[in-house]
């Protein structure tokens, strides 16, 4: 019997439209736990974005990456403010139990992911080669893949 504590029942999560207004109007920063792929091929649009994945594909299916806790910990102290985001909603639960488990006091769930959040029209970018493009307007449309 696995009698570990969890703070899976403490995570609170939040809709995109309230992300969205943390991110502007308040001192919470965005980690999106995705892959660097999917990433680079668009991702929530804030300055202060960070992408640290917490899991990755492989053949084999998806492996946790031993060394989330360590990478979120190099660029984020357990006081910061933080608002979890994924691909639709699923990994960031994962990564929201990860650190409130480890003692992160202000970590928010972003429910529904970056497909919500595009679905909301909000404003996304996207990295080609070593550029940035933003798109502003919530009604630009996301470039095709290639
Ligand atoms: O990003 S996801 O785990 O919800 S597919």
């Amino acid at each position: 019997m696995n009698t570990k504590p969890s703070s899976e029942s403490q995570i609170i999560t939040i809709d995109v439209l309230k992300a969205d207004d943390l991110l502007r109007n308040s001192k919470y920063r965005y980690l999106d736990v995705r892959t660097e792929e999917e990433f680079n091929k668009g991702h929530v649009d804030f300055g202060d974005v960070l992408n640290i994945p917490n899991m990755f594909n492989t053949p084999e299916g998806r492996v946790k990456n031993p060394n989330f806790m360590e990478q979120v910990q190099q660029v984020c102290t357990k006081d910061d403010h933080l608002i979890v985001g994924c691909q639709s909603g699923v990994r960031s639960v994962y990564a929201t139990v990860d650190l409130l488990d480890a003692g992160f006091k202000h970590v928010y769930n972003m429910g529904g992911g970056f497909l919500a959040w595009v679905q909301n029209g909000l404003p996304v970018a996207v990295v080609t080669g070593d550029t940035k493009t933003e798109f502003p307007s919530p009604t630009s449309p996301l470039p095709a893949n290639n």
